[in-house]
């Protein structure tokens, strides 16, 4: 079961070059779930290119949970299919979203993405939840791997990762 009210203290702050950015006051430990990504869901073919667009359909690099999770998983994707529920989510925060919205992209990211399916009145809904990548320390910044669109416009990344690849999108 994973809960859904926010847990931790949270704070917008201010990144040179970056506009605004997501950490906690509190320290996180590895696989606590964040929050979720709230804001419109976008159909498929009226998708618009906007800073607030959450796409799973993105390529995202693998890491090393994803197969840990695919196993740990396997009833929650048996009942996304069982109950024909979208596997795959574009979710637009540009007019109504969470603090989601604020988490920067990273080259190196403490933080990941995943589907989750959740009852509510009989009905199952499929949502995107975010989770700690490993132990964050309070006050470190919260950065996803947005991931690349397949043929869409690269930004600049400006994540001062090691292993920064330069560009996101
Ligand atoms: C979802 S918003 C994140 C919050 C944003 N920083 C703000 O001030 O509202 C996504 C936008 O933040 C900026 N951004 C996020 N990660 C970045 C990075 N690693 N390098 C440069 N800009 C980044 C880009 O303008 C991107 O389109």
């Amino acid at each position: 079961m994973i809960p859904t009210g926010l847990k931790f203290n949270f704070e917008v702050f201010k990144i040179v070059d970056c506009g605004w950015g997501l950490r906690s006051w509190d320290p996180i430990r590895a696989g606590s779930f964040i929050c979720e990504y709230a804001g419109d869901l976008i159909a498929e073919g009226e998708k618009e290119e906007d800073d607030f667009l959450f796409d799973s359909s993105r390529v995202f690099k693998s890491f090393k949970w994803n197969y840990e999770l695919e196993l740990v998983g396997e009833d929650a994707s048996e009942r996304v299919s069982k109950n024909n529920l979208s596997s795959s989510l574009v979710i637009s925060a540009k007019k109504s979203g969470n603090i989601a919205q604020f988490m920067n992209h990273s080259c190196s990211p403490n933080v990941f993405w995943q589907l989750i399916a959740r009852e509510q009145n009989g009905v199952w809904c499929t949502y995107i939840g975010f989770f700690a990548m490993k132990h964050i320390p309070p006050l470190t910044e919260l950065q996803y791997d947005y991931g690349a669109s397949r043929g869409g416009e690269k930004k600049m990344c400006l994540c001062r990762s090691k292993k920064c690849s330069g560009s996101f999108g």
